[in-house]
């Protein structure tokens, strides 16, 4: 009985054949780095963004110039041991391995090494035994937009980026950093996790995101945030840069604000409506001419 019902049963919606996209924090935490070659030093950068603790492992007269220039610009975030990987000693307290190597051997090793030791490993030259990517990045401060193929195209990865890069007005960085900050001043005046008082913060900051543009939200200093958090939330609402600035007497309600923030879903409909009853009205208007 139990086995004709699942047969009958429809298959489940795929859903798997990704990769589980994550913002790693690594401040702070040990990364070993085998190899010093080009590949290397553009791991070192990116390593070095998430203010991680590298140790590196190359003998000298293998190591890129970049490489070298970054051993140096940066001593104390990176302990570079001119020397090649001696065994699983060196993986023991580290939170992350990466090999970058001209010897797919020893990359191989390493990554059994890592897997015994349930230190998570990526081998530049073997993406089978990689247990994360690299991908392409696209940085502005605290956005950050990482673009994967998951290992199918890497060269597409970096075009898609440029694709990407060229939708973006370089100010989205700066405005989400404001952003963090009436986030911050908000959980600092009305403080608590979860519950009902969650919820509302949550659905106010959702409102000014979907309200205010960009290039409004850069504006959000230090008084122009006092005075939303004042006039809009004290007062339950979400006012518009303008409102705030009293470019209008009166603040929008809650609920007109929402009909302007939300979906076009909405209002689109009724430009359309208007469009076409416009039209039905050219038409007879013309019909009766002739
Ligand atoms: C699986 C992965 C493992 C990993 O490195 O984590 C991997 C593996 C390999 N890449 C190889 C080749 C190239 N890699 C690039 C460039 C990038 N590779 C990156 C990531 C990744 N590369 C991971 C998958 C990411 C994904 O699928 O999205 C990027 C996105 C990020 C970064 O490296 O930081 C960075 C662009 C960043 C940018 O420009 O912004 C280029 C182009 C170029 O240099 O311009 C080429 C030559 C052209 C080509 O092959 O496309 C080869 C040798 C293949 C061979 O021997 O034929 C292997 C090994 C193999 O595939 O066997
Ligand atoms: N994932 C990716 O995006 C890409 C991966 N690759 C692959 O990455 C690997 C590295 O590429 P490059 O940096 O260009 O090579 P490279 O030849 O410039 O550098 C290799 C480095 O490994 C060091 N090394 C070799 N054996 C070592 C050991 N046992 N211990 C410590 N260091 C050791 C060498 O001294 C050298 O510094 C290659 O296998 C290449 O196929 C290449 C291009 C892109």
């Amino acid at each position: 009985m139990a086995d004709s019902c699942a047969s009958d049963a429809a298959p489940p919606p795929s859903i798997g054949g990704g990769s589980f996209l994550i913002a790693w924090q690594l401040k702070d935490k040990n990364v070993l780095i085998v190899g010093g070659g080009e590949v290397a030093s553009q791991r070192i950068e990116s390593i070095l963004t998430a203010d991680a603790l590298i140790t590196l492992l190359a003998p000298a007269k293998g190591v890129h110039a970049r490489t070298k220039e970054l051993i140096d610009t940066y001593p104390s975030r990176i302990t570079y041991y001119d020397r090649r990987f001696s065994g699983p000693a060196e993986i023991h307290k580290m939170d992350m391995v990466l090999t970058a190597l001209d010897d797919v051997n020893r990359s191989r090793e390493i990554c059994e090494m890592c897997r015994k030791a349930k230190v998570p490993v990526n081998a530049a030259d073997i993406p089978e035994l990689c247990d994360f990517y690299f991908g392409a990045q696209i940085r502005d401060g605290p956005l950050q937009i990482m673009i994967s193929t998951n290992g199918n195209g890497p060269r597409m990865a970096a075009l898609m980026k440029k694709k990407i890069q060229s939708a973006l007005s370089g100010r989205e960085g700066e405005a989400i950093e404001r952003v963090g900050v009436l986030r911050a001043q908000l959980k600092e005046r009305v403080p608590g996790v979860g519950g009902a008082l969650g919820r509302k913060r949550m659905k106010w900051m959702s409102e000014v995101c979907n309200i205010w543009e960009v290039d409004e939200l850069m504006q959000l200093d230090d008084a122009v945030i006092k005075k939303l958090l004042d006039e809009g939330w004290e007062k339950d609402c979400v006012p518009t840069l303008a409102q705030l600035n009293g470019q209008r007497k009166r603040n929008i309600s809650r609920r007109a604000a929402s009909a302007v923030s939300s979906d076009p879903n909405q209002w689109l409909p009724m430009i359309g409506s208007f469009a076409l009853g416009a039209a039905c009205t050219m038409l007879i208007v013309l019909a009766r001419k002739k």
